[in-house]
């Protein structure tokens, strides 16, 4: 994988990581912020929705409270057949039916079961005793129930099958003197317009509902929900509040607050809250507990109306823009400070490393890659040098080498891979210009026995002198060398006939008269042959050979010129 993949997928990791934690941090943040946001919302609205639902009723619940202690309704409950005592407790009836917001009351009577009524339209004028109650009549079972259980005031939402009627009555106890309960007085209210005014506002995103103390729903936009005549009902059979909710968790927490609520005993201001999900959506629940009423008030606040997720989109925008902007200058910033420069340098590695030093311009960057790559350059150049150094060396070494190998190394003459070399040359040009070159073969007489007489070591000295006076004797672009042991071979060229044989015999008469003159006298037999064009290299030595075995087989010290084709050698 290249670099740059890395650097991008590591940044991309980097990013997912980054952009995960910050979304987690996020949503840990907004949920944070939401809740307690919601959480205060939640205590305003229930606060407010406790307050008109107390406002509306608490003037109805005032009243009915004042009906029940009615001297005249007392006296008339204890002896409910004098037609005196009624007569007065209808009209006090009557005054307070104009007074109570529905313009409508009942009174029920303990002693006898009548129930009395009459409603806005004075309907029942003169005629309020509307039916007796039965205690068998589970419809009429709530003024049994009410009165069993001795609670002077309760709400109770209940049809009225006699009457026609669903209401959301105020049932207000009447008890004598001795606070034995003689019957029991109140108003209802209209349900659909209570619901209306108090529950269903129609405020988005808000749902307001009421739950008796065993959270039984009282009021609540859907009337399906609510839990009619309530009182009546073995627990278990009732329309508790946790019916809204699906998960059992949600309706755990709802009742836990109902629960936590009736703990702290009506406490003012008390309110509870916490998320519950409510057909599918996401809800901050409020609970408050209405100690005049006995009952509790529920919101439950939309989160996602109220505080709808596309309202977050600008912010996710800005975060993805920035996020975008901020990738592409990364790269930006990776590619020209980094991977641009790395790949150049890496190039330019294998350049160096394949010898070429000609370097392209390679990006440096104020950085340690930008240091990097004019190091790299310095020890390119460095390394040039070098290895221009080393090549010029090795190059001066090799010349050596040919040349010592081509050199014999006790006279400094040519060797006899020199001559070899030398001689091919020579046939080649002969051949090449048709004219031929002279070849001197020579060999000092006597040798084993100079050294046999005088060591080695003067056989050597006489060597390097026969070798001096070879030299001076030949012409200047004349080659002489060593054959090897006390043979030598001259290669003249170019060359005439004449001039083999003179310089065969200079040679000669030089090393006799220096050898006689500088110390040991030495003589040489002199073999020559002047070669043919067409001539090989085997003829050629042949030849020359042949003449030196004359010289040396006729008393040594002497020449003979070989003719190219003669079957025998001059002697000269
Ligand atoms: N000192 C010395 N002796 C050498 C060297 N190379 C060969 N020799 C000796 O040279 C002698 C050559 O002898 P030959 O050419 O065979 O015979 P010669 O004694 O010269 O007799 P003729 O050639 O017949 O006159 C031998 O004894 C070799 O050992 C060398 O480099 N140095």
């Amino acid at each position: 994988m290249s670099l740059k993949t890395r650097i991008l997928a590591l940044l991309a990791a980097l990013i997912v990581v980054a952009g995960s934690a910050s979304l987690l941090a996020y949503r840990e943040l907004s949920a944070g912020i939401i809740e307690r946001w919601g959480k205060h919302v939640a205590e305003i609205q229930v606060r407010y929705d406790s307050a008109r639902l107390l406002q509306s009723l608490e003037r109805e619940i005032g009243l009915a409270r004042q009906m029940a202690k009615s001297s005249a309704l007392v006296q008339w409950a204890r002896t409910p057949d004098s037609p005196g005592l009624e007569a007065a407790a209808i009209r006090q009836m009557e005054s307070f039916r104009t007074n109570f917001r529905d313009n409508s009351y009942f009174v029920a009577l303990k002693n006898n079961g009548h129930y009395y009524y009459n409603n806005a339209a004075n309907e029942f004028a003169g005629n309020q005793f509307r039916y007796v109650l039965d205690p068998e009549k589970p419809e009429d079972a709530w003024f049994y129930r009410l009165i069993d259980e001795g609670r002077d005031f309760h709400l109770n939402v209940n049809p009225d099958t006699e009457l026609g009627v669903t209401k959301l009555w105020i049932d207000v106890l009447m008890r004598d003197q001795n606070s034995n309960i003689v019957g029991m007085v109140g108003t209802g209210l209209n349900l659909d317009d209570f619901l209306q005014d108090i529950v269903d506002i129609g405020q988005e995103g808000i749902t307001t509902l009421f739950v008796d103390y065993n959270g039984a729903i009282q009021l609540y936009r859907d009337r399906n929900y609510i839990d009619f005549a309530t009182i009546i009902k073995p627990e278990g059979q009732k329309n508790t509040v946790d019916l809204l909710f699906d998960n059992p968790q949600d309706k755990r927490q709802i009742l836990g607050m109902l629960q936590m609520l009736k703990q702290r005993d009506g406490e003012t201001g008390a309110v509870e809250s916490g998320f519950v999900t409510v057909d599918g959506r996401e809800h901050l629940a409020g609970v408050a507990f209405l100690p005049a009423i006995g009952w509790f008030e529920i919101t439950l606040l939309d989160l996602n109306t109220l505080l709808p997720v596309s309202y977050l989109w600008p912010l996710l925008a800005v975060f993805i823009i920035s996020l975008l902007i901020t990738l592409a200058l990364f790269h930006h910033v990776i590619q020209s400070r980094i991977l641009r420069p790395v790949i150049s340098l890496e190039s330019a590695v294998h350049r160096v490393r394949e010898g070429r030093f000609d370097l392209p311009y390679l990006p440096k960057p104020d950085n340690e890659i930008g240091r990097l790559v004019d190091h790299f350059e310095k020890m390119a150049g460095t390394v040039q040098d070098t290895t221009r150094e080393l090549e010029a060396k090795v190059a001066s070494r090799t010349e050596e080498l040919h040349r010592l190998a081509r050199v014999d190394a006790l006279t400094g003459l040519k060797n006899r891979r020199g001559l070899d070399e030398l001689m091919a040359e020579e046939i080649q040009r002969a051949h090449r210009e048709q004219k031929g070159f002279g070849l001197i073969w020579l060999d000092v007489d006597h040798f084993k026995a100079i050294n046999d007489n005088f060591g080695h070591q003067t056989g050597d000295d006489i060597l390097c002198r026969v070798a001096l006076w070879l030299k001076a004797s030949v012409r200047p672009y004349d080659h002489p060398g060593r054959w090897g042991g006390d043979e030598f071979v001259v290669v003249l060229s170019p060359c005439e006939a004449e001039d083999l044989e003179q310089i065969a015999h200079r040679i000669r008469t030089d090393v006799e008269r220096e050898s006689s003159q500088t110390g040991t006298p030495v003589t040489v037999s002199v073999g020559g042959y002047y070669s043919l064009p067409g001539d090989s290299i085997e003829t050629l030595l042949r030849k020359a050979d042949q003449a030196l075995y004359t010289a040396k087989r006729e008393g040594r010290n002497r020449v003979v010129i070989q003719k190219p084709d003669a079957a025998e050698a001059d002697t000269v």
